[in-house]
């Protein structure tokens, strides 16, 4: 009840406006006034390049997009070209290379959170590329995009769509697009060495939210309902990882992750923070704080860096409810060995009001940059297995025991909902 009340109150629906005028020389010249007003709206966009997956979510992504968005872009005279994804990948591919981006005001996304993840990683790869920038550079100035993205939401989860929207709804998100809405976001960099990894702007999770997608990749044909099944198991598997989180933490933040605030488009935080205009600046700061890098070793349970809240209409408040959407921080919160029960009470407040973070066995800093080291190697020998598998609770039964050891000394990254190669990483 009272989530689809919240729901309900971010949603937008068209309504029709009629003029009534017996002289029809009148009428023309509203029409036409009308028309030149709008075509000085400038923020509104054109001309838009649209990227369908046929496959998000419960599959509904091309339904979607010509039943409910198709019509609104033709009422608000917005052309497009529609690419529907033949695989994997596709849109990233086409955005990267292909796409002649000079023709467009924003490039559309149908489906989830994934889908999202590609036109990102497409567009802003192409900028670089464009400008001669070397993503592998850790500490490289990324060059902002000039297209903005827009997200019809037709995936599992959609949480970006959810913590930047409000609602999970294809109309609204029309609506907002087509009267030239926007937000800026976080782009967090993950590095492994010296190697570039992938983008993320919602959650980086190791250990209970990397098992949780490792096993529900193998599910897939289960559909959405694949992340429950997976969300008891590891939950019932209960594991642990030992490892070195060092971080950076944004001092001069007057905000906290444990303060009320929600952040919303326009929230004060975020307008305060130095932009990318303002790089040189924020380059001197960090300068200055480099001493101030804090280290935890420890077995966590979990380990989750939120760079906006991730909430979902599972999980109204999200992992981190007053993280923000474009400070140049995320949240960093370290769930540390603990009973099932006391996790569970843990999880249990993702759901509720109670704040998810007053527990003696969480932790949550908001930082600007982050390392994780695992506490094994990633490529280990046989000497290294003979350590035996840390584990709490429920073994799973596995006949190699050079893989059970491998397996439980590491989960692994998940990257917005991607899983990523290897566990010992640099985020920025
Ligand atoms: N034509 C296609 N065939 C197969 N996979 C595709 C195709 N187009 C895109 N994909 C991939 O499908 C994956 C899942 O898509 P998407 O994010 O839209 O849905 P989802 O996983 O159900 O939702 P969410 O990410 O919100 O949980 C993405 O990683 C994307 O790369």
């Amino acid at each position: 009840m009272h989530r689809s009340k919240a729901r309900y109150q971010h949603q937008w629906r068209c309504s029709d406006v009629t003029f009534h005028c017996a002289n029809q020389g009148l009428c023309e010249q509203w029409v036409q006034l009308i028309n030149e007003q709008l075509s000085l709206l400038s923020n509104r966009p054109k001309s838009l390049l649209v990227y369908i997956n046929p496959y998000g979510g419960t599959q509904s992504g091309k339904r979607i997009y010509e039943q409910k968005v198709a019509p609104l872009f033709r009422r608000a005279c917005i052309s497009t070209d529609v690419i529907v994804t033949e695989r994997a990948n596709h849109a990233r591919d086409h955005l990267k290379t292909e796409a002649n981006l000079d023709k467009y005001d924003g490039v559309v996304c149908v489906g989830g959170d994934g889908m999202f993840s590609e036109v990102l990683h497409g567009l802003v790869t192409r900028t670089q590329t464009n400008n001669g920038v070397d993503l592998n550079q850790p500490d490289t100035e990324l060059v902002p995009c000039s297209l903005r993205i827009g997200i019809i939401p037709a995936g599992s989860t959609d949480c970006i769509c959810f913590a930047t929207v409000g609602t999970n709804d294809p109309v609204t998100s029309a609506l907002h697009i087509i009267v030239g809405d926007s937000q800026p976001m976080d782009v967090c960099s993950v590095h492994h060495n010296d190697v570039f990894l992938r983008f993320s702007v919602s959650l980086l999770g190791y250990g209970f939210y990397g098992d949780v997608l490792t096993d529900s990749e193998r599910k897939r044909w289960l559909g959405p309902a694949r992340y429950d099944l997976s969300g008891v198991k590891t939950f019932l598997s209960h594991n642990y990882y030992e490892g070195t989180i060092s971080f950076l933490p944004a001092e001069n933040n007057t905000a906290t992750p444990r303060d009320k605030l929600q952040c919303r488009s326009g929230c004060c935080v975020c307008l305060h923070q130095p932009s990318s205009k303002d790089g040189e600046q924020w380059e001197m700061s960090e300068e200055k704080e480099n001493g101030g890098w804090s280290a935890i070793r420890g077995k966590f349970i979990a380990i989750n860096a939120a760079s906006m809240s991730c909430a979902c209409p599972r999980s109204p408040k999200g992992l981190s409810p007053s993280a923000h959407l474009a400070d140049g921080t995320t949240d960093l919160i370290l769930v540390r060995k603990c009973s099932r029960l006391d996790f569970f009470r843990h999880l249990l407040r993702h759901t509720n009001k109670d704040d998810q973070f007053d527990h003696s066995f969480v932790e949550v800093h908001r930082v600007r940059k982050f390392r994780f080291q695992p506490r094994h190697r990633e490529l280990l020998s046989l000497e290294d297995l003979s350590e035996s598998p840390k584990k709490t609770g429920f073994s799973p039964i596995c006949s190699a025991r050079t893989t059970c050891n491998y397996s439980t000394a590491h989960s692994s990254w998940t990257c917005d909902g991607e899983l990523l190669p290897h566990t010992a990483i640099q985020v920025r």
